[in-house]
């Protein structure tokens, strides 16, 4: 459904210099600076799967979406989605798929969210019946019935993303691309929308393209994950695998009765850290945690000892320096 090949933009900005000299100068001999946001990326992915796009801030992420949904051209390489090329911008293309942008809204804010919705009937031409249908199905599912009619400025952050991601599906497009559908959202509307996404891509085999800092969304959602750092792929393939990098190793948090720092650092692999107040956080390898935590209970009395699988959080910003 998508393929991408060596996708490539690289940004131009002009450096200006500090001051007003340095702005005078700017206007005689302008500096530029080039910026790869994606660098010869390429992936395929398949209907109906939902992939997680990783990556810490101005990896290229947003960047990557918008050259799939034809909002920015690629410097070089090239995208192909449904077999349409997004650069040409083709009604048939727009008809297709739809990008949710979490930091910004499609919904007009002085209207009720039903007005705007019967705008994009209009806009995409959707036959009265598969407006209603899709309609029902889609506020059923995200349960916002009471809130069709309440102006979208009065609506919580949450409601409006329930309203965005309508907006986005009532033309149900086949592909979808999201990009941090539930920021800033509170972890119940976190958790509904995610829901809501889970059974939107099994009920219609949408292929789905997320991109999200909150872990809990990706482990729910995706089988596999994308990651990208300043601009490059540098891992594709099952999160299980991300996982299990992490699995290599265990957190054992515990704080000494006496407040004595516990000499394990003579065992191998372990990176060991006692902060001010005393607590100790150990990154054990798991085939030594047994040994190690036997060690620490008989050196002495402890206080809440625990042992902690790594955060995939982690795992994953490990990955950002090295790859799997
Ligand atoms: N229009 C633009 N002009 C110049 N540079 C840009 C432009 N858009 C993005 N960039 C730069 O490209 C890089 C990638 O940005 P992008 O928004 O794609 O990152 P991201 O992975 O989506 O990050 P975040 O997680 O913070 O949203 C950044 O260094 C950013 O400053």
């Amino acid at each position: 459904m998508i393929e991408v090949r060596q996708l490539t933009r690289v940004f131009r900005t002009y450096k200006k210099q500090p001051g007003f000299w340095g702005g005078v100068k700017g206007l005689v001999r302008r500096e530029f600076e080039e910026t790869a946001a994606a660098k010869d990326i390429s992936f395929d992915i398949a209907e109906g799967e939902f992939v997680g796009f990783l990556g810490p801030n101005g990896a290229g992420k947003t960047t990557t979406l918008k050259m799939l949904s034809g909002l920015i051209f690629p410097t070089s390489g090239t995208a192909r989605v449904a077999g349409f090329d997004p650069t040409k911008r083709e009604n048939a293309y727009r008809r297709l798929f739809a990008l949710v942008l979490g930091q910004k809204n499609q919904l007009w804010w002085d209207l009720p969210a039903i007005e705007s919705f019967y705008l994009l009937r209009a806009i995409y031409g959707i036959p009265a019946d598969q407006f209603k249908s899709s309609l029902d199905e889609l506020v059923q599912l995200l349960d916002v019935g009471a809130k069709l009619n309440v102006m979208v400025r009065e609506l919580s952050l949450g409601e409006r993303m329930k309203m965005e991601l309508i907006a986005a599906l009532l033309h149900r497009p086949r592909v979808l691309f999201l990009d941090e559908p539930t920021i800033g959202l509170d972890v119940i509307s976190q958790k509904a929308v995610r829901h809501f996404l889970r059974d939107y891509n099994r009920r219609h085999r949408v292929t789905i393209l997320l991109t999200s800092h909150y872990m809990a969304d990706i482990k729910e959602l995706c089988e596999r994950v994308i990651v990208i750092h300043r601009g490059t792929k540098i891992y594709d393939g099952a999160l299980a695998r991300v996982e299990a990098v992490g699995g290599r190793k265990k957190i054992i948090k515990f704080r000494p009765t006496d407040g004595a720092v516990v000499g394990l650092t003579d065992l191998i692999g372990i990176d060991a850290a006692q902060t001010a107040d005393g607590n100790v956080t150990l990154h054990v390898p798991s085939d030594q945690v047994v040994a190690v935590s036997q060690r620490i209970l008989a050196a002495g009395p402890v206080e809440d000892i625990t042992i902690e699988d790594v955060p995939i959080e982690d795992v994953i910003a490990e990955l950002f320096t090295r790859s799997v």
